[in-house]
């Protein structure tokens, strides 16, 4: 599955500043953010509602721009350039995975998959059986995603984003739809995808899902509360909640 074992996806975030609106309305949404993730790490963003982790996610992602600092990720310098410049660094460096799957309802799951692999010309449409087959839906290709559980969804979800060989795996909220068994599942698969060397940065609210983090990064009033590193992160089949 991996271009390379090499670890990749590494993230540097120096005084990374974005607001949404202006003048009284002005909310700022990151403060002078700086961060540091080792290539091939997987990280875990904690933090109350609106503390910026979404926020941090998407400038990390090159979904929406900072107002100010250095963005590199994945050894590009994406500071200065505004989202639609970043079209080919999103299709060739990154993959994403939400909480409510974003799958197309007229395609089936197999079809969901190969439509990423035409968008984004990367990848190839011969490997979809075996992806499908490594997030265990391998006798699931032909259904449509009203005819699949949420947690299923979410597996078709991961097996697209991975189609095109990713450095940096960013997920939001992946679990937060799913209930502790369908949801320990997908964390694993993200796990497994972490160890074949690939970054793996995801946003939860769950607290409990940081044991299998290298490293967790905590959120305040979008800045960045504390950074610790895990030793010894657990299995993720392990974590409970
Ligand atoms: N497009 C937007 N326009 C205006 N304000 C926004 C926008 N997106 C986010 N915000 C604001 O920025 C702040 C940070 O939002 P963000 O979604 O990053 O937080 P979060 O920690 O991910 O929250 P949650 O856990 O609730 O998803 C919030 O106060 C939010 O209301």
């Amino acid at each position: 599955m991996t271009r390379t074992a090499t670890a990749r996806g590494d993230v540097r975030l120096r005084g990374v500043t974005r607001t949404y609106g202006t003048g009284e309305a002005a909310l700022t949404a990151l403060d002078d953010v700086d961060l540091d993730l080792a290539p091939g790490e997987l990280t875990v963003v904690l933090g109350p509602s609106g503390s910026g982790k979404t926020t941090l996610l998407n400038v990390i992602g090159g979904i929406e721009s900072a107002d100010s600092g250095c963005v590199r990720v994945a050894g590009q310098e994406l500071t200065a350039h505004p989202p639609r410049e970043l079209v080919g660094f999103r299709r060739e460096r990154i993959g994403f995975v939400f909480q409510f799957f974003n799958l197309v309802p007229t395609l089936t799951a197999r079809e969901n998959v190969e439509v990423m692999i035409e968008l984004t010309g990367r990848g190839d449409r011969r490997r979809v059986p075996e992806l499908l087959d490594a997030v265990g839906l391998g006798d699931r290709a032909d259904h449509f995603p009203a005819q699949l559980s949420g947690g299923q969804q979410q597996r078709v979800s991961l097996a697209r984003s991975l189609s095109t060989d990713p450095d940096l795996l960013l997920a939001d909220e992946p679990t937060g739809a799913l209930d502790q068994t369908t949801g320990k599942a997908v964390l694993t698969l993200l796990q497994e995808t972490n160890r074949q060397g690939r970054g793996v940065l995801m946003v939860t609210h769950n607290a409990s899902i940081a044991a299998i983090a290298h490293r967790v990064v905590t959120m305040r009033d979008g800045r960045v509360h504390s950074v610790e590193r895990n030793a010894a992160p657990a299995e993720a089949h392990s974590v409970g909640w």
